[in-house]
């Protein structure tokens, strides 16, 4: 729709503005969890994301920020993870400023808008959901529809998907830094450890649940999973910044 809005929450007093700091350290982390979850789901994924950065930063050595513009697949897949499952599956209410009409419908100034970024259904398809930006099986997590063909660089006629952080000039600020945080925090875990599926008692391997939180912001609710080392020389480094690896 053509109408400017701006970030507001629904409140039993009407709209009002959210509190900014409420929100990043939640996402951040529920991104990391279900970015965790998809690499247990798929390990021939992380397999290839941990052979990406092997060829980028070595084995010998903790990756850096300057290491990851060039892995094309480490960014696919963080993409991915942003779309497949975003921690605001509605970002936040809208208002619009003017009259509008959408498809049809009279959308009069003042009125609540809320983007559907994730929330599925088969009527009303959600944005991160829609296979003409993002190709076919968007409920599939599959990283490779950001790359090109040869799957050696990111594919520019796919869109980043920045939906997973809002709308208009309200969008969140800090989705740049969001972006990199998840990044190389991702590349330094799995260039160091293979995650895999947790064990119960009897030393079976454990399906995640994927069960999802619901509410304004949604990430996975507590799973079991392993972390392996990867080699003696990055346990080594590991605890030079941490403590000990068991
Ligand atoms: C994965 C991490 C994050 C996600 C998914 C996320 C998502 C969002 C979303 C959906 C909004 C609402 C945008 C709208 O009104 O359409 C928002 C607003 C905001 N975010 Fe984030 N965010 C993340 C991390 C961060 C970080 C790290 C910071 C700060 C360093 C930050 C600062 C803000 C601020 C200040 C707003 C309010 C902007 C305004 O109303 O003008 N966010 N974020």
């Amino acid at each position: 729709m053509a109408a400017r809005s701006g970030g507001w929450i629904l409140g039993e007093e009407g709209l009002k503005r959210p509190s900014p700091s409420l929100h990043s350290a939640s996402e951040l982390r529920g991104m990391l969890a279900g970015f965790y979850a998809a690499m247990i789901l798929h390990p021939d994924i992380q397999r290839k994301v941990q052979e990406a950065i092997d060829a980028a930063v070595g084995k010998n050595r903790l990756p850096e920020v300057d290491d990851l513009e060039d892995i094309p697949y480490l960014h696919a897949v963080v993409k991915e993870a942003l779309r497949w499952q975003p921690a605001f599956p509605l970002a936040l209410p809208h208002a619009a400023c003017e009259d509008d009409i959408y498809r049809g419908y009279a959308i009069p100034k003042g009125s609540a808008v809320v983007g559907n970024t994730w929330v599925f259904k088969q009527r009303f398809r959600a944005i991160l959901h829609d296979e003409s930006m993002f190709g076919p099986d968007t409920h599939l997590f599959k990283p490779e529809r950001f790359l090109t063909k040869d799957r050696k660089e990111l594919d520019p006629s796919v869109p980043h998907p920045e939906m997973a952080f809002g709308y208009g000039r309200r969008i969140c600020p800090g989705r740049f830094i969001a972006y990199s945080t998840i990044l190389i925090a991702s590349a330094s875990l799995l260039h160091c450890f293979t995650i895999s599926k947790g064990r119960d008692n009897n030393g079976n391997e454990v399906e995640p649940a994927l069960d999802y939180t619901t509410g304004v912001i949604s990430f996975p609710k507590p799973f079991e999973c392993e972390f392996t080392i990867r080699s003696a020389i990055l346990k080594q480094l590991v605890e030079e910044i941490t403590e000990p690896v068991q």
